[in-house]
């Protein structure tokens, strides 16, 4: 019930590759077909009989190809009903052509787009024949089936296969569905084109979805939206889970921040690192990350910005991690670490495309924000103490700073040679967040005499700087901006303490 058989088409497509072996199915099953002027030529010149849409239209192409299809004759040949008298009887009068088949390959606005050519250019390729014969042909899905990309050609193939050009409503229904896709995708790619300033609202356009086992608990459906495949190799393991997912992209963001020339090595728990340190080999760098609290280290994130060797997979493969993220794997190294059926393996792709905003729900609504890809600049800092801090002094309180950034606030971080120490994460006060991280640096040993203090905002007080003077911190890194800074910069002062403002708060609630 409701089976068509094709008997004509029209090709109109941009991209040339690929419909030469799609003519030829069809002039096999004798489909006759329409064509205009680039993909006429082309197919003609394979040696294709194509009849011109010109002939059709009896009007030229015109206005630089703006106008080629655009005709009544060609929309009423696709858009008529063919169960209904009166159509039937206007497609007589007007001598349209029943279309059955429509197959586009639109102008490539996005790819004009990303070459970065003049606004002229970029408006050419603005389709407007091919994205109306897109929706034409899906609108009228009760009659025609519409291929709209390249990159539906296998699924025409199918079709046409499937019953030797015979095509089932079901099949030109999920055809139209892929249209309003392929239609709606372009339509949003040139929203966004003029929407620099986000003052037209916001469009998403996200195809890919992934049913995720389950949300943050079990009793939560999840999906995620996304291409994970645009962003690491997954070597082995199992599925990656709602949860996985969220300490994947906090592991991501914040070896994202440090360079990739010296190894480092973090361990993520719950979005936060429990663990982080810069060495001269990987080795070091894990051992580092993982005595900064080997507690909490299990079950965790491990992620670094360099190759894993065979020695460090050694030493990971003493405890028990859930996912491994990293630069690159030595073989050995990839064969030892995938004994673990279970353990996620991913490989970071240089190129990989993540998103330069955070979204979230928000009420009844969204909440929308560009990504704090904000990196303190040493030029912009403000050495506020007398007591500047050394070079190297600078090194910790950097690597302090940076991994603050990612820490959710209220946070505070302690580090000594670029190890992170102990950190202090989301708590309701700054103070807290501090006690928090004296008590966790003490309970595995560290001593916290000359270490660094990074703190995610300002101090409201001088109850931090005091505190950690007690306990031997000598060196503060922090955005500034309280009304009371200078308190505590007075009481840095006072004890010989060094303070540097970066100007830069960086709160993750
Ligand atoms: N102007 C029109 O009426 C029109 N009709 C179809 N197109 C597009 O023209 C391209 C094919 O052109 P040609 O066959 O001339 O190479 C396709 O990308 C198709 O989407 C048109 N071009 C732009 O709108």
């Amino acid at each position: 019930m409701g089976d068509i058989r094709i008997q004509s088409a029209l090709i109109s497509v941009y991209d040339k590759e690929g419909i030469e072996e799609v003519a030829k199915e069809l002039t096999e099953l004798g489909v006759r077909i329409y064509s205009t002027g680039g993909t006429q030529a082309f197919l003609t010149e394979k040696g294709f009989n194509i009849i011109a849409i010109e002939e059709v239209t009896d009007f030229p192409s015109v206005l630089g190809g703006r106008v080629k299809t655009l005709h009544p004759k060609v929309f009423g040949g696709i858009l008529n009903r063919r169960n209904n008298e009166n159509d039937h009887l206007e497609v007589l009068q007007y001598q349209m052509p029943s279309i059955d088949l429509v197959v586009v390959d639109l102008y490539p606005f996005e790819d004009t787009v990303a070459s970065c050519t003049s606004e002229a250019n970029i408006i050419e390729k603005i389709d407007i024949g091919g994205i109306s014969l897109i929706r034409a042909a899906a609108k009228n899905f009760n009659d025609v089936l519409c291929i709209p990309s390249k990159s539906f050609y296998p699924d025409l193939r199918t079709i046409l296969n499937n019953n030797k050009g015979l095509v089932t409503k079901e099949e030109r229904r999920k055809m139209s569905l892929h249209s309003f896709g392929v239609s709606s995708h372009y339509d949003i790619a040139i929203f966004n084109y003029f929407n620099t300033d986000k003052e037209g609202g916001l469009r998403l356009d996200i195809d890919n979805q992934k049913m995720l086992r389950y949300g943050e608990n079990p009793h939560q459906k999840g999906i995620f939206y996304g291409n994970l495949e645009n962003i690491f190799t997954k070597h082995s393991g199992k599925e990656i889970s709602y949860n996985n997912l969220l300490d994947i992209d906090a592991a991501v963001n914040l070896i994202s921040d440090f360079d990739s020339k010296t190894p480092c090595f973090g361990i993520i728990k719950h979005n936060n690192a429990c663990g982080f340190a810069v060495r001269p080999s990987v080795k070091e760098a894990y051992l580092g990350a993982l005595s900064g609290d080997p507690v909490s280290a299990f079950g965790g994130v491990l992620v670094t910005n360099t190759t894993l060797d065979e020695q460090t997979a050694e030493e990971i493969n003493k405890l028990f991690f859930e996912i491994i993220i990293a630069k690159k794997y030595e073989p050995s190294a990839l064969t030892l670490l995938s004994h673990k059926k279970n353990r996620i393996l991913l490989e970071l792709k240089e190129d990989r495309e993540v998103v330069g905003y955070n979204l979230r729900t928000c009420l009844n609504g969204f909440l929308y924000q560009e990504k704090d890809d904000a990196l303190e600049l040493t030029s912009h800092f403000d050495y506020v103490t007398n007591k500047k801090p050394s070079q190297t002094e600078m090194e910790d309180l950097i690597f302090a700073s940076k991994i603050a950034k990612h820490t959710k606030s209220n946070a505070i971080i302690l580090a000594k040679n670029r190890q992170l120490l102990a950190s202090g994460t989301g708590q309701s006060s700054r103070v807290d967040a501090l006690l928090q991280a004296i008590e966790k640096a003490k309970k595995f040993g560290f001593d916290l005499e000359g270490a660094s203090m990074a703190s995610d905002a300002f101090f409201p007080f001088a109850d931090c700087v005091e505190i950690a003077f007690k306990e031997g911190i000598r060196r503060v890194i922090q955005p500034g901006g309280s009304k009371n800074d200078q308190h505590s910069i007075d009481f840095c002062n006072e004890n010989n303490m060094g303070m540097v403002i970066t100007g830069v708060r960086h709160f993750r609630h």
